[in-house]
């Protein structure tokens, strides 16, 4: 790694990533992305599966060495130890010895830093009460997670990274552990999280980023990739022939029917066009379903941005 010093590390961004190569043999799974996380922001790095967000944040975390490139921790390389107490992380598995008790092993972590969180209500806003004396390896995919979520978050750190932390989690249990992201966003934390889920991203984050292929495809906060303009969708039976409704709306229109049987008409979108498709709907005698008008959702950002085949 390059190194650089430059610059005071309390001014320093949450995370400063420069052309970051990381190969496995002859997979490189991040290949020349640069990326900058503010300070008291939550960042959702979002990409399908193999993109390279894990190799990202575990460069980040200091458990794995780049190939290439620099990247900065506030302001210090990840793997200074000045870090530990300062940051917070939640690894996609594990990270808990099994035999250890969820409130234990709360506690235990608790006690190597100065001020921690109070284990108990941890695990109390983590519904985990009634499962405190459960060792690791007892509890349900979904407790284990939470049980790592209160862990990284216990030592009060000024940035946790997040890998994934709601995979897997029944909808109650997402709810509470957006609320305890929130929570640390509003205390002034940086957050730094992968999702899958791009209704999550689009509710909690100041920013996003979405990765490909190793790269930074896009980059900004969730208003700004979905854009202002609205699209008029409904449902119907798949294959009607769009060129005909095309014809029949004002100049600049766009009709796409994507996936099959959901219908999307971009354009000039008020009561005019909303008229006029109806009125083509009740001539093809098709009964529209779900006819809304709204916002690009970050779903159909993403799915322009990394295509629909799988990975
Ligand atoms: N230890 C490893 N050895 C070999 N290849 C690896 C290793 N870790 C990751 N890879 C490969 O690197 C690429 C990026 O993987 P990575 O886990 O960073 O992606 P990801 O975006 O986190 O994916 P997912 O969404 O599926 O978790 C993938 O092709 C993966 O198979």
């Amino acid at each position: 790694m390059e190194d650089d010093t430059s610059g005071d590390p309390a001014d320093a961004p949450a995370v400063e990533i420069r052309d970051l190569v990381k190969r496995y043999g002859r997979t490189t799974a991040v290949d020349g992305l640069s990326l900058t996380c503010a300070r008291r922001e939550v960042t959702a790095i979002l990409g399908p599966n193999g993109a390279g967000k894990t190799s990202t944040l575990e460069i980040c975390e200091g458990f794995r060495r780049p190939d290439g490139g620099t990247v900065r921790v506030l302001g210090l390389e990840p793997h200074d130890r000045a870090l530990r107490p300062r940051v917070g992380i939640m690894l996609q598995a594990g990270g808990v010895p099994p035999a250890a008790r969820a409130g234990e092993w709360l506690r235990t972590v608790a006690r190597f830093h100065s001020a921690p969180l109070d284990p108990g209500a941890l695990l109390r806003l983590l519904g985990l009460t009634e499962h405190a004396r459960t060792p690791y390896r007892r509890l349900s995919g979904g407790q284990q997670q939470r049980l790592s979520l209160a862990a990284a978050v216990i030592g009060r750190p000024e940035l946790v990274f997040l890998d994934e932390p709601t995979a897997g989690l029944d909808p109650q249990a997402r709810h509470a552990c957006w609320d305890v992201i929130t929570a640390l966003r509003d205390a002034g934390v940086s957050v730094v999280l992968t999702t899958h889920q791009m209704d999550e991203a689009e509710k909690l984050s100041d920013r996003v980023v979405v990765i490909d292929h190793g790269r930074v495809v896009a980059d900004g906060t969730p208003q700004s990739l979905t854009g202002a303009e609205r699209q008029l969708r409904f449902r119907a039976r798949p294959g009607l022939d769009l060129d005909e409704l095309l014809a029949a709306l004002p100049p600049g229109s766009a009709a796409k029917e994507s996936p099959s049987g959901h219908y999307i008409i971009e354009g000039l979108v008020g009561p005019q066009l909303l008229a006029t498709v109806t009125a083509w709907c009740a001539t093809e005698g098709v009964a529209a379903e779900d006819l809304r008008i709204e916002r690009r959702t970050l779903e159909d950002v993403f799915l322009e941005l990394t295509g629909r085949e799988l990975r």
